[in-house]
């Protein structure tokens, strides 16, 4: 649904988007995860029709964005990082406006703004004035926005920057309904872990290059190539770690108050045998588990070492 091929942006010497290629299925969420300026809005921004690469090219349900871009403005929702509302609207007549101006008739516009004013959590706000509303209603309502001619494809630029805990989760159940009516969702956040659940796929841009794509689940397994095993023992700790580090696939342990570290880089049933090898060695098992792998992980596990600018940057909240 949507490619892109060797995509580039300069602005003047300074490359802002470096041969970018990527192709993203339908009906897929894709999450674009990456450090202040990365290029994430740049892309997004080309895709949206409202500013053309340097080089390379993009396409939207086959439509070429530089050179069909009023085809790809009918199949595109776009949500800007920042966005304007008009204040002097209630939300309702908000939406009537854009909705006009995508020309489409006051009869369905009467039977489409409730629909979308109940999708995003707003139909009490129906008519309230735009400025009335607090920022995660706002975003919302920007949401609905881009919604109005019904878009196969959704570019949504930091949906959830700026909202407190509550309005991002209310903003991620909207995505899923989203999601559920086989929108090709494209959302970039620096909040990835909020997003997990939603998320099928994620793509990892750092100084306009992407560092790494694919799915969640494969990028999470090839993690757990390195996975922590977080082993509780009643007594005989001191043993148990020296017969750990002699087993298969343990490249360490460490102890601490909290028990057992093992690295290991075994499979599901390595760690399996490695278990019922303890049991059955009579080591008193309180616990073993595996550390849990979040995305956020995964974020700084790719990008470790990849010139992540400063903590400040890489940080994902
Ligand atoms: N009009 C412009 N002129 C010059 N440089 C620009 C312009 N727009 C963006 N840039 C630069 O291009 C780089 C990529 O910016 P972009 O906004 O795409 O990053 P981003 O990943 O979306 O970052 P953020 O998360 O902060 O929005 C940045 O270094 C930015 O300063």
């Amino acid at each position: 649904m949507i490619t892109t091929t060797e995509l580039t942006k300069r602005y003047g010497n300074f490359t802002a988007l470096d041969s970018l290629t990527m192709q993203i299925d339908k009906g897929t969420v894709f999450g674009f995860v990456g450090p202040n300026g990365a290029g994430k809005s740049t892309t997004m921004s080309i895709l949206a029709t409202l500013l053309n690469p340097t080089s390379g090219s993009a396409q939207v349900g086959g439509y070429d964005v530089t050179e069909k871009p009023k085809e790809v403005r009918k199949l595109i929702g776009y949500m800007p990082d920042f966005f304007g509302v008009y204040d002097n609207f209630k939300a309702t007549e908000y939406l009537d406006f854009y909705g006009a101006s995508y020309g489409i008739s006051r009869a369905d516009r009467m039977k489409l703004i409730p629909q979308l004013l109940d999708l995003v959590n707003l139909t009490e706000k129906a008519d309230f004035y735009v400025d009335s509303l607090s920022r995660g209603m706002k975003q919302r309502l920007c949401l609905a926005r881009c919604l109005v001619h019904e878009p196969e494809v959704l570019i949504l630029d930091e949906p959830a920057s700026g909202l407190d805990p509550r309005a991002r989760i209310e903003m991620r159940e909207i995505l899923k309904e989203l999601k559920a009516m086989g929108k090709t969702i494209i959302i970039s956040s620096h909040i990835l872990p909020e997003l997990a659940e939603m998320v099928d796929e994620i793509g990892v841009i750092e100084y306009g290059k992407l560092i790494a794509k694919g799915k969640v689940s494969d990028i999470q397994s090839r993690m757990k190539a390195n996975r922590v095993l977080q082993v509780r023992m009643a007594n005989r700790a001191e043993e148990a770690v020296v017969y750990l580090q002699q087993q298969p696939h343990v490249t360490m342990v460490l102890q601490d108050e909290k028990g057992l570290h093992v690295h290991f880089g075994g499979t599901d049933e390595d760690q399996t045998n490695l278990l019922a090898r303890l049991i059955q060695n009579g080591f008193p098992l309180l616990s073993f588990s595996e550390a849990l792998t979040n995305l956020e992980d995964v974020f700084l596990e790719i990008t470790k070492g990849g010139g992540a600018h400063d903590e400040q940057q890489v940080k994902l909240d």
